[in-house]
């Protein structure tokens, strides 16, 4: 008789007792890769499995879309073993193929389905879908609960189109970006354009206190929200409202945060508000059947510029635990042992952050060996920096077997150092993926055709109906739409109302009308099947009846080819989807395409050399790492070499970079960079100086000029897929291909795997296919 193995037997005995930790508020403490993440993995699946906690009654917050998704997969794996165990006595791998998809399914459905797991965005959305329809502003504005959510170039947009056109401002005295960037930490700091007005009086106060009211008209015009709202909306409905805030803090009983000291004061007051119901501070919080529980690490806030504060990390104990009645019990735990990187590397972290004096000191254990030292290389320019980083990757692979090109990631901090190592990259022919570059709800054609399902959402959408009133052309021209605007502002209605009312159309645009017609109607078919047909059915039909995709065929371009896969692309993304998720509303897929952060690649990152900036690379763990353009002036960057406290957070940064090497940790910069478009001799970043010399060598071995490349078996260029194939994949497992999308060099194959469907690129990603 096989017994259930031990869950919690992989944590230590720090790990294990914050995991165990039931009622009540907990702080989880600790350095970079000491397990804490993990810890709140482990701990939510233990709250269902042993404390018997619902699901549903879990609420837990990521950073990003793709550690949500992660954290969810560990989670089902864990739940789905345990279940092999109970029923079958033998473990999850030792099933057939088909009890094992049966199995995992089932766990999908019953546990991963129902948790609330997701970033602060993307679960807050989903709370304002239930109840913002009893929201209303300082102003009395009302939302619906179809509303859009618009993103960063809607919302440039709207502002541009208020300080230019409607108020007539200079546009290099009142930039739009700048105002954007103004509102948008105003709503972060919890400001109402009159609380904005009041601390900023002088003129540019003033002012930018005025385009912020009628970028809140302008919003709550198309029933629409910008991304702060999702966060400041509702709080202030919560504090509005006590019973929609009493239904909520019934509902989750346990609030879980990861990268706690990253959170700004409006997120802080959100968990504060769920969590205690809003009662004061007193003895009355009742932590029966509740908690609290965050994990972060205070040398690891990097992002202050988006209002993230680390002292409501150092406060949590305070806020939440000093009135308890029981004074013995636990309110924080410190995790000592890290697990990821070898000591090297560790000790030089260690030894960097030292020099930080707004600081708690903290012990920082290694379990792994010293490893190999830390290599320093100077490159005579830019592409010279390039050239070493990819020789060494490909001589790393040649010479060890058990690493891919997944295993590298490249740092950088500014986006624009991509640009030579991916031209170096290119030509060695290694397949890279720059996470955080443009992202693919960013491209033209998906976003009208997002532009399409919004209209239908979210009719008083009128930002999304102007993208798509002659997209593609049909014959309404520029001063038809200007008048038909025109009548609308003037009657204070949503253009829909204008073009949706046939008389109306008729009187205003003689030539178009029939067109407008024609366009209002297909419309209203949509919004009436929506009410019964999934998000992915709705495209599908929209796509075709505009004539959207028949106008991009005809043009018969390889850029027409490749907006057409695009759009099939987000096609397959909306079915994967619906099986993923419980609410498959087109509202709800919506809100999930406008987060989906930059960080979030729809396409697998596997067996690709990750490139990214050091802010995208937290939480994240690659064997071999490369931290490059270490230079004063870049990094840390020119205002932090000024200002003192700036300087501390370049050195949190460059504590999170180092700290995410397992294996190997590559320091580079040069003599000389090209920056602003000059050459300019290149002075080294005063962290390398702060490393310690015996841990570095700068006698980096040379690496072997080689052409080989790697992938494993016959190269997956060479093999020609169909649907019904069965394809194995490194991560995946075996999987069967759903669709052949595109043609040529641009197919990408639509394969069900036993987690799901995904969508692959056969000619970056290693597949076996199966005879
Ligand atoms: N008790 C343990 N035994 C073995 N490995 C562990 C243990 N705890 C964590 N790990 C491993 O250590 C690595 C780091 O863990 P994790 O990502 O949870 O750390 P973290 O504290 O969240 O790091 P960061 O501060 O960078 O977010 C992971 O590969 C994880 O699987
Ligand atoms: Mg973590």
């Amino acid at each position: 008789m096989i017994s259930t193995p031990d869950f919690l037997a992989s944590l230590n005995t720090s790990q294990r007792s914050a995991v165990e930790h039931f009622c009540g508020p907990l702080l989880v403490v600790a350095g970079a890769g000491s397990g804490k993440t993990r810890a709140l993995t482990y701990r939510i699946f233990h709250l269902i499995n042993h404390h018997k906690v619902h699901p549903e009654n879990i609420l837990a917050v990521t950073f990003t879309n793709k550690a949500a998704r992660e954290m969810k997969e560990r989670i089902e794996r864990l739940f789905s073993q345990k279940i092999a165990f109970e029923k079958y006595q033998k473990p999850l791998d030792a099933l057939t193929s088909q009890e094992q998809t049966a199995l995992r399914s089932k766990v999908y459905r019953t546990v991963i389905k129902p948790l609330w797991i997701g970033t602060f965005h993307s679960l807050f959305s989903r709370i304002l879908r239930y109840d913002i329809n009893k929201y209303q502003d300082e102003q009395g504005r009302t939302w619906q609960r179809n509303f859009s959510i618009f993103d960063e170039s809607d919302t440039q947009s709207l502002v541009k189109n208020i300080t230019t056109k409607q108020l007539n401002l200079d546009d290099k005295k009142f930039n739009p970006k700048s105002v954007r960037y103004a509102i948008s930490n105003a709503k972060n700091l919890g400001l109402s354009p009159q609380d904005y007005a009041q601390e900023n009086s002088n003129y540019r106060g003033r002012v930018i206190a005025d385009v912020y009211e009628e970028y809140q008209n302008q919003l709550a015009a198309n029933n629409a929200l910008d991304f702060d709202d999702l966060i400041l909306v509702p709080v202030r409905l919560f504090q509005q409202n006590d019973t929609v805030l009493g239904y909520w803090h019934q509902q989750f009983r346990h609030i879980l945060v990861d990268e706690y000291q990253d959170t700004n004061r409006i997120q802080y007051d959100l968990v504060r508000l769920l969590a205690t119901n809003g009662e004061p501070k007193s003895e009355q919080w009742n932590w029966e059947q509740r908690s609290v529980f965050v994990v972060g690490d205070a040398d690891q806030s990097i992002y202050s510029f988006r209002m993230a504060d680390y002292t409501i990390l150092l406060g949590f104990q305070e806020d939440f635990g000093d009135n308890l009645p029981d004074t013995e019990t636990q309110t924080m735990v410190k995790l000592e042992e890290n697990y990821r990187s070898r000591e090297n590397i560790l000790q030089a972290a260690n030894y960097l952050i030292e020099n930080n004096t707004h600081r708690i000191d903290k012990v920082l254990r290694p379990t792994r060996g010293s490893g190999e030292q830390i290599y320093c290389y100077r490159g005579s320019d830019e592409q010279a920096e390039a050239r070493f980083v990819v020789e060494q990757i490909v001589a790393l692979t040649t010479e060890n077997p058990e690493l891919n090109w997944g295993s590298f990631a490249i740092l950088y901090r500014t986006n624009a150092q991509s640009r030579n190592f991916e031209e170096v990259l290119l030509q060695a022919n290694i397949s890279y993926l720059i996470v955080g570059g443009q992202k693919f709800y960013d491209r033209k054609e998906i976003k009208d055709a997002l532009a399409y399902l919004r209209v239908i959402a979210n009719p008083a959408d009128t930002v999304s109906l102007l993208r798509i009133i002659n997209t593609p052309r049909r014959g309404i021209g520029r001063t038809t739409i200007d008048q038909l605007m025109q009548a609308a502002t003037e009657l204070n209605v949503p253009l829909w109302e204008i073009l949706s009312d046939e008389t109306s159309v008729n009187a205003i645009a003689s030539r178009a009308s029939k067109a407008i017609h024609q366009l209002a109607k297909m419309i209203q078919e949509y919004q009436l099947a929506s009410q019964d047909q999934g998000a992915a059915a709705i495209l599908d039909g929209i796509m075709e009846a505009s004539g959207y995709l028949d106008n991009l065929r005809t043009q018969g371009t390889d850029e027409a080819d490749n907006r057409v896969s695009n759009v099939l692309e987000l096609y397959n993304a909306m079915t994967q989807f619906e099986e993923e998720n419980e609410d498959t509303s087109l509202q709800a897929f919506l809100a999930s395409a406008s987060l989906a952060s930059d960080l979030d690649n729809l396409e697998e990152g596997t067996g690709r050399v990750s490139l990214m900036t050091l802010h995208s690379a937290k939480g994240l763990e690659f064997p071999i790492v490369f931290m490059v353009g270490m230079e004063q002036g870049l990094f840390p960057n020119a205002r932090a070499i000024q200002d003192p406290l700036s300087l501390e957070e370049e050195r949190r940064l460059c504590y999170v970079g180092i700290t995410r090497a397992q294996e190997q940790l590559f320091l580079t910069y040069t003599q000389e960079r090209r920056l602003w478009g000059y050459r300019e001799p290149a002075v080294p970043s005063q962290f390398l100086a702060e490393l310690p010399e015996e841990l570095i060598s700068t006698n980096v071995r040379k690496a072997r000029k080689t052409r080989k490349t790697k992938g494993s078996g016959t190269p997956s260029e060479e093999i020609v897929w169909q649907v019904g194939d069965q394809a194995v994949h490194q991560v995946f497992g075996l999987g069967q291909v759903t669709h052949v999308l595109g043609s040529g060099k641009k197919t990408n194959l639509a394969i069900q795997f036993d987690i799901g469907r995904k969508i692959i690129n056969p000619r970056v990603t290693d597949l076996i296919k199966m005879d």
